[in-house]
């Protein structure tokens, strides 16, 4: 069983202090190398948003607006940062979110394997996309105990839609997260500039052309007409009609938790909650899909009161230990981060993605025990005051 322990005050920590690290020790500095080692159309595809990215922006400010009370003589002295989720036992909160064409962040193109094995590394949970490089399975095997999640893109293809279900159950996923904000692509203005699109996403096919369902509907194998098969997903990708009817027929697939990524509204958590949905994802996916819309923070506490006992995950412009104690402390039940372990992976590989992950573990203890935080369930809203 790996050592997940590394990251807690004393290891991780003492064990870069008298060296100068090689890797970068703060938000802004490994947003700067990532840029550097990330060619051009990669760096605007990963870093881009919607718009003129105002919200992307404001999911980072909004958890300035936000203090932690420290307490003081608060028995912090050893942490438990372990919580419970569908059953299982997890070390820590931190999850990382789903990041599809995250293979395109590693010059070889295996960033989903390289990502699963830094997850597998860290005992924290990786999201899977169903735009991967290398097929579920393989990043499944990748994974060993650490727990997977599948995330479903549901194609507009019932049938392919229950394919990539049943396979991720067989694979050993845990649960299902079907993402509902990317039902079409937002107004991207870098990526429309750049226009390198096509060609990033057209490599992250790996789910669809090993699939037998999607295989059947070509006249070609994928291997020797990729073109036809990068048209047929462009048309299958995207099921706009999808509606709230279509939850009972989703729900019916598996047995596994389901959970729905980009919850921002109360009714929506609530509407989920009566489907028979297992889990509420609040996320605007990091800004990346609608801009001029609320910070996902702003969102979370009305999202937590709405969806009662049933578990809440967070993501959208996480930066730093303080911002996963805040949410925590809003009522998610998990944190996840999305571009900061994109450029880890970027600047140093699969212990790039560890080292971005220890360092914000690392942080999120020291914040608990410098603040006087002993346990997750210790972290309730009273924890926080608006700043000024
Ligand atoms: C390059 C990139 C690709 C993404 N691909 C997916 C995806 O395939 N499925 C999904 O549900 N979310 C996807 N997301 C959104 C993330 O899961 C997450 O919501 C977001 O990155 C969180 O914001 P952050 O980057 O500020 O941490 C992607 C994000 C990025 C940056
Ligand atoms: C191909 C995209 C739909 C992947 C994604 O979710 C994103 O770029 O945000």
């Amino acid at each position: 069983m790996a050592n997940h322990g590394e990251w807690q005050f004393g290891i991780y920590f003492s064990g870069l202090v008298g060296e100068k690290p090689t890797l970068p020790m703060d938000y802004a500095a490994l947003e700067r190398a990532a840029e550097a080692a990330m060619s051009e159309e990669v760096w605007s595809y990963v870093a881009g948003g919607a718009g003129n990215e105002h919200t992307q922006r404001a999911n980072v400010t909004a958890f300035e607006r936000w203090g932690l009370m420290p307490r003081m003589l608060a028995g912090a002295a050893q942490r438990d940062l372990g919580v419970e989720l569908f059953g299982h036992q997890l070390p820590t909160p931190l999850m990382l979110a789903p990041v599809g064409v995250i293979g395109i962040c590693e010059p070889e193109g295996h960033g989903d394997l390289t990502t699963a094995r830094a997850a597998a590394a860290t005992g924290v949970p990786m999201i899977a996309s169903t735009l991967m490089q290398d097929p579920m399975e393989d990043v499944a095997a990748a994974l060993g105990d650490t727990p997977g999640w599948f995330q479903l893109y549901p194609p507009n293809d019932r049938e392919l839609t229950e394919s990539l279900v049943r396979r991720a159950e067989a694979a050993g996923y845990r649960a299902i997260v079907i993402t509902l904000d990317t039902l079409t692509l937002g107004w991207r203005p870098r990526d429309l500039t750049i226009a390198s699109f096509p060609q990033l996403t057209g490599l992250c096919l790996a789910n669809y052309t090993s699939d037998p369902v999607f295989r059947s509907r070509l006249d070609a194998p994928p291997e020797e007409d990729p073109q036809a098969a990068t048209g047929l997903w462009a048309r299958i990708f995207g099921n706009q009609s999808l509606s709230w009817d279509d939850l009972g027929w989703l729900r019916s697939l598996t047995t596994l938790p389901i959970l729905l990524k980009g919850i921002c509204s109360p009714d929506d958590a609530r509407r989920a909650v009566d489907a028979g949905i297992d889990g509420i994802y609040c996320s605007n996916h990091g800004g990346r899909q609608a801009n001029g819309g609320l910070p996902a923070l702003d969102c979370l506490a009305d999202v937590v009161d709405a969806a009662g006992d049933a578990p809440v995950i967070f993501d959208s412009g996480v930066r730093g230990g303080p911002d996963v104690v805040k949410a925590l402390a809003m009522g998610a039940r998990a944190v996840a981060i999305g571009r900061p372990y994109a450029y880890g992976l970027a600047v140093g590989g699969q212990a790039g993605i560890e080292h971005v992950v220890r360092s914000m573990l690392a942080e999120t203890d020291l914040t608990m025990a410098v603040d006087g935080y002993p346990t997750i369930a210790s972290l309730t809203r009273d924890a926080l005051r608006p700043v000024g």
